[in-house]
């Protein structure tokens, strides 16, 4: 089968969160998700089996090329021309606690070097014509210089420590959520037929395990990793301020956009009103690694069904993001040992998302081979 409609023409239900954003009001509707095509896949599935290959010789790359045909209710699918990256950048109050092997001062430098073009995720994105666009969320910086584009969805400078109050307030993250519902629609209208979501900011590994010990249920222990390199004392620290956190935001784990505000942040909440919005539109997202996962698992608890939409870019080495990934029955497309973060684990994962598309568009069938 072919489907005729683009994701952007694709009609939106739910939420009002990208309107209000423009208008500068505070307003956020909930999103209802639309499951991915079930016709498509099935349609993908059979189209699979008959290429001329051993059956299930493309193993997982071939369950790649099923959800991109789903996702955008056509199959073969097309190849993804239009892939675009969002960098979600904020600080976190809880790098007081020694949580990070870096200072926050780097929170500010990164978003500068990405803007310079010579960050990873810079670097990746050039060479696999991914559009790149960094966001001053919630940066404890004013970023002077940097284009005002940057800033514009700014909603606030850092956060607070999570293991003693909230990351931020109740309004700011509705008008997180909104905003990142706004930039989903931003990149949507500038074509995107793949999205990815990144993150920035030191200390956030803290906040992302937080969340994950806490929607999951886990034990501080099994959820807290080393970041960008912690020592064993800091890490033993690290796991005590995450179990303070997860204690003292239980109670509130029944609403998914209160517990952004009491143990995510700003940055946190427009990530997951991005992977809402893209849902809602109907459009594919590639989850790059434990702070993106933790976003994708608190977006599916306030819109359920965003995880459908959702393709692990990579498995990172926080271990935190595995079990969130087995808790959305997401399994990584790459394990190469990555933890850098900033959408790197998901772009490098664009070729794979392309090669199945043109496997099961370009392939011969085995029927017309033995013909
Ligand atoms: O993506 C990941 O899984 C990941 C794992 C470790 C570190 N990071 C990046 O490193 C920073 C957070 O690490 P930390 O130790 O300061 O919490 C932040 O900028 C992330 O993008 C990212
Ligand atoms: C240098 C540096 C670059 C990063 N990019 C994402 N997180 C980062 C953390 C550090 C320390």
């Amino acid at each position: 089968m072919t489907g005729g409609d683009t994701a952007a023409t694709r009609a939106t239900v739910g939420g009002t969160a990208a309107a209000a954003a423009t208008a500068g009001t505070t307003t956020w509707a909930p999103a209802v998700i639309a499951p991915p095509s079930a016709a498509a896949r099935a349609a993908a599935h059979d189209r699979l089996a008959g290429l001329a290959t051993p059956a299930g010789a493309w193993g997982r790359l071939g369950e790649l090329a099923v959800w991109l045909s789903a996702c955008q209710d056509r199959c073969p699918p097309r190849v993804p021309a239009a892939v675009r990256a969002v960098v979600f950048a904020g600080d976190h109050g809880v790098t007081v606690r020694g949580v990070s092997a870096y200072p926050a001062a780097v929170t500010p430098a990164m978003v500068r070097t990405i803007v310079g073009g010579g960050a990873g995720i810079s670097v990746l994105c050039a060479v696999h014509d991914v559009a790149l666009r960094v966001l001053d969320i919630s940066v404890d910086d004013e970023l002077t210089g940097v284009p005002e584009a940057v800033r514009a969805h700014k909603i606030r400078r850092g956060s607070g420590s999570i293991d003693v109050e909230d990351a931020c307030s109740a309004d700011e993250v509705r008008r997180a959520l909104a905003a990142g519902a706004a930039v989903a629609d931003e990149e949507i209208a500038a074509g995107a037929d793949l999205l990815v979501s990144g993150d920035l900011g030191i200390g956030n590994t803290t906040p992302a395990a937080a969340l994950i010990g806490a929607v999951l249920g886990l034990d501080a222990d099994l959820v807290t990793g080393r970041g960008t390199g912690v020592d064993d004392i800091a890490l033993a620290q690290k796991a005590s301020v995450v179990r303070a956190a997860v204690d003292r935001v239980a109670p509130r784990v029944g609403d998914p956009v209160d517990l952004l505000a009491a143990a995510g942040g700003a940055d946190f909440a427009a990530a997951a009103g991005f992977l809402v919005r893209a849902a809602e539109r109907g459009v594919p997202v590639l989850l790059d690694g434990v702070i993106a996962v933790a976003q994708a698992l608190v977006a599916d608890r306030i819109a359920p069904g965003v995880a459908a939409w959702c393709a692990a870019g990579h498995r990172s080495t926080e271990p935190a993001q595995s079990l969130a990934l087995q808790a959305l029955g997401l399994v990584p497309l790459l394990d190469l040992g990555m933890r850098l973060g900033e959408g790197t684990g998901a772009v490098a994962a664009v070729p794979l998302v392309r090669s199945a598309a043109a496997i099961l568009g370009r392939m011969a069938l085995l029927a017309d081979v033995l013909a």
